[in-house]
């Protein structure tokens, strides 16, 4: 019989594969859980980090204490520090996007872990920290735009979640499961896997990983006509495409100054962010580095133009 710490290796909490990646990365999550020490969550834009941080907080504490999860990207300095330092508190504290921590911020965080080491501090006032992130914090060490005093001691425990495409076999049990999903969400009968559809999730480099996974399944579960479900090439990726020829051909033909002009510069604004995404994997702190503009001044750029920056996390590297 199962303890309420172990670990279903095929579902803890609803983490889905059985790839020895997977499977290795599980065993260690779950060796990890018991303790309060920080830990660090690499891996790729929709591996499944927030997942893995909340089997990890499940895991150790039944869920009897808080997780709250924020994003370093939009949280406000004042947020963090008050939640922080405000009144003592027993929680488990998500920071996603770590890398985008401002330099204010990374002081806060520093001191409270310093803080946290004080032997008098009663073990029911603890916030344990579980950051996560897709970029390299190595590098941005050396780039100088993370403290690497932080970063030490953030990494007590440190886990890498594997890309899906490394994750072998693993795309088919998690299509299964999201069509289990679906078709109890929809009310409509379960699908089988054409062959075709088969090669293609094994075939498919799975840039936005899971989260695009189960966006896949969920539009052709959708217009699927009969008990199989058939696809080959993602149709978000064929609009995706027609859209940009659409938009490179376009071209502003009025005569309205002030009109082509807007124009032009919401071109410009498209393709340098483009260009300057796909230098960076996505990273949009480093970016905002490169850019030489507020991290969160080019973030409210990235969201004006409905730019996904996760699908540039694979994009071959590029000089900007
Ligand atoms: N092993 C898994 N089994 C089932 N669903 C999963 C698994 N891993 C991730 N998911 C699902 O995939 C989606 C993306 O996961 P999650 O948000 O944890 O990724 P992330 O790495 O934190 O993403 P981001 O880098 O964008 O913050 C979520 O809907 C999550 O429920």
């Amino acid at each position: 019989m199962k303890t309420s710490h172990s670990i279903n290796q095929e579902n803890p909490i609803g983490m889905i594969g059985a790839s020895p990646a997977f499977l290795e990365h599980v065993r260690l999550l779950s060796k990890i859980s018991a303790s309060k020490a920080s830990i660090v969550i690499f891996g790729e834009t929709g591996s499944g980090k927030e997942m893995a941080a909340r089997a990890i907080h499940h895991l150790g504490n039944n869920g009897n204490i808080p997780f709250v999860s924020m994003n370093c990207g939009t949280i406000s300095e004042e947020k963090l520090a008050n939640y922080l330092f405000d009144k003592p508190k027993n929680a488990a504290l998500f920071l996603d996007e770590i890398e985008a921590l401002s330099t204010k911020g990374q002081i806060s965080l520093l001191r409270y872990l310093q803080d946290q080491q004080s032997p008098d501090l009663p073990k029911s006032e603890t916030i344990r920290i579980i950051a996560a992130t897709s970029a390299d914090l190595l590098k941005l060490v050396e780039a100088g735009t993370f403290r690497p005093d932080l970063l030490f001691r953030l990494q007590t425990f440190s886990v890498e979640i594997p890309p899906l495409r490394e994750r072998h076999g693993d795309a088919e049990l998690l299509a299964k499961h999201f069509i289990k999903q679906y078709s109890a969400k929809y009310d409509k009968p379960i699908l089988s896997l054409h062959p075709d559809t088969l090669r293609y999730l094994s075939r498919h480099n799975w840039p936005g990983n899971i989260r695009e996974l189960a966006n896949f399944i969920h539009r052709e579960f959708l217009i699927a006509d009969g008990p199989t479900l058939r696809a080959g090439l993602p149709a978000n990726q064929m609009n995706r495409r027609k859209g940009e020829d659409r938009r490179a051909g376009e071209s502003y033909t009025g005569h309205d100054f002030n009109e082509a002009k807007a124009k032009a510069i919401e071109n410009f604004e498209k393709s340098f962010l483009s260009r300057l995404l796909s230098g960076t994997h996505g990273n949009v702190t480093l970016a905002a580095k490169k850019a030489g503009k507020e991290r969160r001044a080019l973030g409210k750029l990235i969201k004006k133009h409905g730019i996904d920056k996760r699908k540039y996390a694979d994009s071959p590297q590029q000089n900007t």
